[in-house]
């Protein structure tokens, strides 16, 4: 288990050693289109998962919109400071 923050603390180590194999530089590697992309899927599967499959798949989906979402502050040059002013 980890945080949001400490999920954030490990992408944006991996998007500067660029280690083989990892999704997230793949991810950054195909650009903010296509994590915008995969944001708005994630976010229309949370939302049916909340409404039809129940608490914990709407949890599992959640972390991943959160992912996505944290992939595309990096991809976008934004720490979480740059967020977290806006709450
Ligand atoms: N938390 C996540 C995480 N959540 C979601 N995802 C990605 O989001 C996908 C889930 O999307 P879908 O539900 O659409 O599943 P899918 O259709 O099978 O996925 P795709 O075919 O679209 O890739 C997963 O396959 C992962 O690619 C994640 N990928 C990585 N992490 C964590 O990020 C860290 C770095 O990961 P790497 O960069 O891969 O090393 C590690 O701690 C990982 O646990």
């Amino acid at each position: 288990m980890k945080t949001f923050e400490q999920l954030f603390a490990e992408l944006s180590d991996k998007a500067v050693s660029r280690p083989a194999g990892s999704g997230t530089v793949a991810a950054l590697d195909a650009g903010v289109h296509a994590i915008g992309k995969k944001v708005v899927e994630e976010a229309a599967e949370v939302w049916m998962a909340a409404e039809h499959e129940g608490p914990e798949r709407a949890a599992e989906e959640i972390s991943q919109l959160l992912y996505h979402l944290q992939v595309l502050m990096i991809a976008s040059g934004l720490g979480l400071d740059d967020v977290y002013a806006h709450l």
